[in-house]
Protein backbone atom coordinates (compact mmCIF):
# COMPACT_ATOMS: atom_id res chain seq x y z
CA UNK A 1 0.00 0.00 0.00
CA UNK A 2 2.97 1.90 -0.28
CA UNK A 3 2.93 5.85 -2.14
CA UNK A 4 5.70 7.09 -4.05
CA UNK A 5 7.53 9.77 -2.23
CA UNK A 6 10.68 11.52 -2.15
CA UNK A 7 10.69 11.73 1.87
CA UNK A 8 14.10 11.75 3.26
CA UNK A 9 14.56 8.25 4.50
CA UNK A 10 15.05 6.90 8.04
CA UNK A 11 18.55 7.39 9.04
CA UNK A 12 20.74 4.13 10.06
CA UNK A 13 19.67 3.16 13.34
CA UNK A 14 16.79 5.15 13.69
CA UNK A 15 13.63 3.01 14.29
CA UNK A 16 9.96 4.29 13.03
CA UNK A 17 6.97 2.27 15.08
CA UNK A 18 4.48 0.47 12.91
CA UNK A 19 1.85 3.30 11.87
CA UNK A 20 0.46 -0.56 9.51
CA UNK A 21 -2.52 -1.34 11.39
CA UNK A 22 -3.86 2.59 11.57
CA UNK A 23 -5.87 0.70 8.54
CA UNK A 24 -7.94 3.69 7.96
CA UNK A 25 -11.69 2.91 7.05
CA UNK A 26 -12.45 4.56 3.67
CA UNK A 27 -16.35 3.92 4.28
CA UNK A 28 -18.93 6.03 4.39
CA UNK A 29 -16.33 8.80 3.06
CA UNK A 30 -17.71 10.50 -0.43
CA UNK A 31 -16.13 10.79 -3.93
CA UNK A 32 -14.19 13.32 -4.75
CA UNK A 33 -11.62 15.87 -3.16
CA UNK A 34 -11.43 15.29 0.64
CA UNK A 35 -11.67 19.45 0.75
CA UNK A 36 -12.16 21.74 -1.88
CA UNK A 37 -12.08 25.57 -1.74
CA UNK A 38 -14.34 27.81 -4.15
CA UNK A 39 -13.59 31.28 -4.78
CA UNK A 40 -12.56 31.28 -1.03
CA UNK A 41 -12.69 34.58 0.18
CA UNK A 42 -11.84 35.70 3.79
CA UNK A 43 -11.17 39.27 5.10
CA UNK A 44 -10.27 40.71 8.82
CA UNK A 45 -11.97 43.70 9.21
CA UNK A 46 -13.78 45.77 6.80
CA UNK A 47 -12.71 49.37 4.82
CA UNK A 48 -9.56 50.69 4.32
CA UNK A 49 -8.06 48.91 7.02
CA UNK A 50 -9.36 45.56 5.72
CA UNK A 51 -6.84 43.00 5.50
CA UNK A 52 -7.30 40.09 2.74
CA UNK A 53 -6.08 37.36 3.84
CA UNK A 54 -7.83 34.99 1.10
CA UNK A 55 -8.03 36.00 -2.31
CA UNK A 56 -10.79 34.04 -4.36
CA UNK A 57 -8.57 31.08 -3.23
CA UNK A 58 -9.45 27.92 -5.53
CA UNK A 59 -8.57 24.44 -4.42
CA UNK A 60 -9.23 20.87 -4.06
CA UNK A 61 -7.11 18.45 -1.55
CA UNK A 62 -8.00 14.96 -3.21
CA UNK A 63 -8.31 12.08 -0.35
CA UNK A 64 -4.88 9.99 1.02
CA UNK A 65 -2.55 12.62 0.18
CA UNK A 66 -0.15 14.35 2.12
CA UNK A 67 0.03 18.31 1.30
CA UNK A 68 1.94 21.13 2.70
CA UNK A 69 1.30 24.80 2.62
CA UNK A 70 4.10 26.97 2.57
CA UNK A 71 4.36 30.80 2.18
CA UNK A 72 5.77 33.84 3.75
CA UNK A 73 4.62 35.07 6.88
CA UNK A 74 1.22 36.50 6.73
CA UNK A 75 0.52 35.54 3.49
CA UNK A 76 -2.65 33.56 4.53
CA UNK A 77 -1.58 29.96 5.19
CA UNK A 78 -3.23 29.93 9.03
CA UNK A 79 -6.35 31.44 7.63
CA UNK A 80 -6.63 28.62 4.94
CA UNK A 81 -6.60 26.01 7.20
CA UNK A 82 -8.60 27.34 9.66
CA UNK A 83 -11.34 28.55 7.44
CA UNK A 84 -11.06 24.91 5.59
CA UNK A 85 -11.46 23.03 9.03
CA UNK A 86 -14.47 25.08 9.91
CA UNK A 87 -12.49 26.78 12.98
CA UNK A 88 -12.99 30.53 10.96
CA UNK A 89 -15.80 31.44 8.90
CA UNK A 90 -15.05 32.71 4.74
CA UNK A 91 -16.44 36.06 4.13
CA UNK A 92 -17.39 34.56 1.03
CA UNK A 93 -16.95 31.88 -1.19
CA UNK A 94 -17.33 27.82 -0.36
CA UNK A 95 -15.59 25.16 1.51
CA UNK A 96 -17.08 21.56 0.69
CA UNK A 97 -16.13 18.92 3.37
CA UNK A 98 -16.34 15.36 1.99
CA UNK A 99 -18.70 17.20 -0.50
CA UNK A 100 -20.71 18.98 1.71
CA UNK A 101 -20.81 22.95 2.01
CA UNK A 102 -19.45 23.93 5.59
CA UNK A 103 -20.08 27.34 4.54
CA UNK A 104 -23.65 26.97 5.07
CA UNK A 105 -23.34 25.30 8.62
CA UNK A 106 -24.36 27.01 11.93
CA UNK A 107 -21.85 27.13 15.01
CA UNK A 108 -23.46 23.75 15.70
CA UNK A 109 -23.15 21.79 12.97
CA UNK A 110 -19.52 23.33 12.71
CA UNK A 111 -18.52 21.94 16.16
CA UNK A 112 -19.76 18.72 15.08
CA UNK A 113 -18.00 18.48 11.94
CA UNK A 114 -14.86 19.37 13.34
CA UNK A 115 -15.52 16.63 16.69
CA UNK A 116 -16.36 14.04 14.27
CA UNK A 117 -14.28 14.61 10.88
CA UNK A 118 -11.13 16.51 12.02
CA UNK A 119 -7.84 15.60 14.10
CA UNK A 120 -5.50 18.75 14.64
CA UNK A 121 -2.10 18.66 15.35
CA UNK A 122 -0.35 22.08 16.71
CA UNK A 123 3.32 23.36 16.70
CA UNK A 124 2.81 23.92 20.30
CA UNK A 125 1.22 20.48 20.82
CA UNK A 126 -2.10 21.85 23.15
CA UNK A 127 -1.55 18.87 25.89
CA UNK A 128 -3.77 19.27 29.18
CA UNK A 129 -1.16 19.66 31.43
CA UNK A 130 -3.00 17.99 34.36
CA UNK A 131 -4.28 14.81 32.20
CA UNK A 132 -1.90 11.82 31.38
CA UNK A 133 -1.06 10.70 28.29
CA UNK A 134 -3.62 8.56 27.93
CA UNK A 135 -6.04 10.82 29.24
CA UNK A 136 -5.00 13.82 26.72
CA UNK A 137 -5.66 10.69 23.64
CA UNK A 138 -8.86 10.43 24.52
CA UNK A 139 -9.89 14.23 25.44
CA UNK A 140 -11.76 14.42 22.25
CA UNK A 141 -14.09 11.54 22.51
CA UNK A 142 -14.12 12.67 26.70
CA UNK A 143 -15.35 15.47 25.79
CA UNK A 144 -18.33 14.25 23.57
CA UNK A 145 -19.21 12.34 26.42
CA UNK A 146 -18.29 9.30 24.42
CA UNK A 147 -16.37 6.29 25.98
CA UNK A 148 -13.14 5.98 23.86
CA UNK A 149 -12.44 1.90 22.00
CA UNK A 150 -9.10 0.97 24.53
CA UNK A 151 -7.95 -1.27 22.06
CA UNK A 152 -7.80 1.77 19.33
CA UNK A 153 -6.24 3.90 21.74
CA UNK A 154 -3.17 1.23 22.60
CA UNK A 155 -2.93 0.49 19.13
CA UNK A 156 -2.41 3.89 18.19
CA UNK A 157 -0.01 4.54 21.45
CA UNK A 158 1.69 1.37 20.12
CA UNK A 159 2.35 2.09 16.51
CA UNK A 160 3.05 5.73 17.80
CA UNK A 161 6.11 4.37 20.20
CA UNK A 162 4.22 5.52 23.40
CA UNK A 163 2.57 3.05 24.79
CA UNK A 164 4.84 2.88 27.91
CA UNK A 165 4.35 6.47 27.92
CA UNK A 166 0.12 6.53 28.63
CA UNK A 167 0.74 6.94 32.40
CA UNK A 168 3.01 10.06 31.88
CA UNK A 169 1.96 14.08 32.38
CA UNK A 170 3.12 16.04 29.40
CA UNK A 171 5.54 17.65 31.64
CA UNK A 172 7.17 14.06 31.58
CA UNK A 173 7.79 13.39 28.05
CA UNK A 174 10.15 15.00 25.47
CA UNK A 175 8.71 17.09 22.85
CA UNK A 176 8.82 14.98 20.16
CA UNK A 177 6.94 12.24 22.46
CA UNK A 178 4.21 15.06 23.73
CA UNK A 179 4.02 15.71 19.78
CA UNK A 180 3.22 11.65 19.40
CA UNK A 181 0.42 11.48 21.72
CA UNK A 182 -0.73 14.60 20.41
CA UNK A 183 -0.57 12.66 17.07
CA UNK A 184 -2.74 10.00 18.39
CA UNK A 185 -4.97 12.76 20.31
CA UNK A 186 -5.64 13.85 16.69
CA UNK A 187 -6.50 10.44 15.50
CA UNK A 188 -8.77 8.88 17.99
CA UNK A 189 -11.47 10.00 16.25
CA UNK A 190 -10.51 8.21 13.09
CA UNK A 191 -10.71 11.93 11.19
CA UNK A 192 -11.19 12.06 7.64
CA UNK A 193 -8.61 14.50 7.76
CA UNK A 194 -5.87 15.63 9.75
CA UNK A 195 -4.25 19.41 10.01
CA UNK A 196 -1.14 19.88 11.41
CA UNK A 197 0.04 23.27 12.11
CA UNK A 198 3.41 23.69 11.76
CA UNK A 199 4.03 20.28 13.60
CA UNK A 200 7.89 20.28 13.95
CA UNK A 201 7.98 24.38 14.89
CA UNK A 202 8.81 23.17 18.42
CA UNK A 203 10.96 20.28 18.49
CA UNK A 204 14.55 19.19 17.07
CA UNK A 205 15.88 17.88 14.31
CA UNK A 206 15.67 14.14 14.95
CA UNK A 207 12.55 14.39 16.52
CA UNK A 208 10.98 16.60 13.53
CA UNK A 209 12.33 13.37 11.04
CA UNK A 210 10.24 10.61 13.33
CA UNK A 211 7.35 12.94 13.46
CA UNK A 212 7.46 13.66 9.68
CA UNK A 213 8.08 10.31 9.05
CA UNK A 214 5.48 8.91 11.46
CA UNK A 215 2.64 11.39 9.14
CA UNK A 216 4.18 10.77 5.79
CA UNK A 217 3.42 6.73 6.42
CA UNK A 218 -0.07 7.38 8.14
CA UNK A 219 -0.48 8.65 4.29
CA UNK A 220 1.03 5.50 2.63
CA UNK A 221 -0.35 2.70 5.06
CA UNK A 222 -3.61 3.91 5.99
CA UNK A 223 -4.67 6.50 3.30
CA UNK A 224 -4.90 9.16 6.19
CA UNK A 225 -5.40 12.77 4.30
CA UNK A 226 -3.42 15.37 5.76
CA UNK A 227 -2.87 18.93 5.06
CA UNK A 228 0.18 20.76 7.06
CA UNK A 229 1.26 23.65 7.38
CA UNK A 230 5.13 24.45 7.95
CA UNK A 231 8.04 26.83 6.97
CA UNK A 232 10.60 24.69 6.77
CA UNK A 233 10.73 23.48 3.42
CA UNK A 234 12.24 20.00 4.49
CA UNK A 235 9.18 19.28 5.84
CA UNK A 236 7.42 20.25 3.23
CA UNK A 237 10.06 17.64 1.07
CA UNK A 238 7.82 14.35 3.22
CA UNK A 239 4.95 15.85 1.42
CA UNK A 240 3.03 14.43 -1.94
CA UNK A 241 2.26 18.22 -2.76
CA UNK A 242 3.58 21.82 -1.91
CA UNK A 243 0.87 24.58 -2.40
CA UNK A 244 2.83 27.93 -2.04
CA UNK A 245 0.94 31.29 -0.63
CA UNK A 246 1.79 34.62 -1.09
CA UNK A 247 -0.72 37.70 -0.14
CA UNK A 248 -3.86 35.39 -0.19
CA UNK A 249 -3.31 33.56 -3.65
CA UNK A 250 -1.90 30.41 -4.16
CA UNK A 251 1.67 31.22 -6.61
CA UNK A 252 2.46 28.08 -6.85
CA UNK A 253 1.02 24.04 -6.85
CA UNK A 254 4.35 21.69 -6.95
CA UNK A 255 3.95 17.63 -6.88
CA UNK A 256 6.94 15.75 -5.36
CA UNK A 257 8.32 18.85 -3.78
CA UNK A 258 11.88 18.97 -2.92
CA UNK A 259 13.73 20.74 -0.24
CA UNK A 260 15.84 22.41 -2.60
CA UNK A 261 13.01 23.28 -4.70
CA UNK A 262 10.71 24.49 -2.12
CA UNK A 263 13.45 26.87 -0.50
CA UNK A 264 14.06 28.75 -3.60
CA UNK A 265 10.24 29.27 -4.11
CA UNK A 266 9.43 30.36 -0.67
CA UNK A 267 12.54 32.92 -0.89
CA UNK A 268 11.77 34.23 -4.20
CA UNK A 269 8.27 35.04 -2.75
CA UNK A 270 9.80 36.10 0.55
CA UNK A 271 11.79 38.56 -1.72
CA UNK A 272 8.38 39.74 -3.71
CA UNK A 273 6.70 40.35 -0.30
CA UNK A 274 9.47 42.88 0.53
CA UNK A 275 9.82 44.76 -2.82
CA UNK A 276 6.17 44.96 -2.73
CA UNK A 277 6.09 45.93 0.80
CA UNK A 278 9.05 48.90 -0.25
CA UNK A 279 7.37 49.92 -3.12
CA UNK A 280 4.12 50.42 -1.04
CA UNK A 281 5.84 52.13 1.24
CA UNK A 282 7.12 54.55 -1.61
CA UNK A 283 4.04 55.19 -3.12
CA UNK A 284 1.36 54.82 -0.44
CA UNK A 285 -1.43 55.70 -2.56
CA UNK A 286 -0.48 52.72 -4.98
CA UNK A 287 -2.76 50.46 -3.22
CA UNK A 288 -2.40 46.73 -1.61
CA UNK A 289 0.78 45.01 -2.66
CA UNK A 290 -0.15 42.24 -5.42
CA UNK A 291 -3.27 44.16 -6.44
N1 LIG B 1 -7.89 37.63 13.69
C1 LIG B 1 -7.29 38.44 12.80
N2 LIG B 1 -7.63 39.75 12.74
C2 LIG B 1 -7.07 40.57 11.84
N3 LIG B 1 -6.14 40.19 10.94
C3 LIG B 1 -5.76 38.90 10.96
C4 LIG B 1 -6.31 37.96 11.89
N4 LIG B 1 -5.74 36.75 11.67
C5 LIG B 1 -4.87 36.93 10.65
N5 LIG B 1 -4.88 38.22 10.22
C6 LIG B 1 -4.10 38.79 9.10
O1 LIG B 1 -4.37 38.01 7.94
C7 LIG B 1 -3.20 37.84 7.16
C8 LIG B 1 -2.92 36.35 6.99
O2 LIG B 1 -2.59 35.82 8.28
P1 LIG B 1 -2.23 34.30 8.49
O3 LIG B 1 -2.09 34.09 9.97
O4 LIG B 1 -3.18 33.45 7.76
O5 LIG B 1 -0.80 34.22 7.79
P2 LIG B 1 0.26 33.03 7.83
O6 LIG B 1 0.73 32.85 6.43
O7 LIG B 1 -0.29 31.86 8.53
O8 LIG B 1 1.41 33.70 8.70
P3 LIG B 1 2.49 33.03 9.71
O9 LIG B 1 3.36 32.19 8.85
O10 LIG B 1 3.22 34.23 10.26
O11 LIG B 1 1.72 32.28 10.75
C9 LIG B 1 -2.09 38.59 7.90
O12 LIG B 1 -1.98 39.89 7.34
C10 LIG B 1 -2.60 38.65 9.33
O13 LIG B 1 -2.09 39.80 10.00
Amino acid sequence: MSASTNAPTPTAGQTLPNLASLNQSAAGMANGPAIQAIDLVKDYGTGDFAVHALRHVNVAFERGRFTAIMGPSGSGKSTLMHVLSGLDCATSGHVLFDGNDITTFDDKQLTLMRRDNVGFIFQSFNLLPMFTAEQNIAMPLTLAGKKPDRQWLHRLAADLGIEDRLSHRPAELSGGQQQRVAIARALITHPHVVFADEPTGALDSISSAEVLGMLRRLVDETGQTVIMVTHDAAAAAYADRAIVFSDGRIVADVDHPTEEGMSALVMEQRRATAQAAASNAAAPNAGPAGL
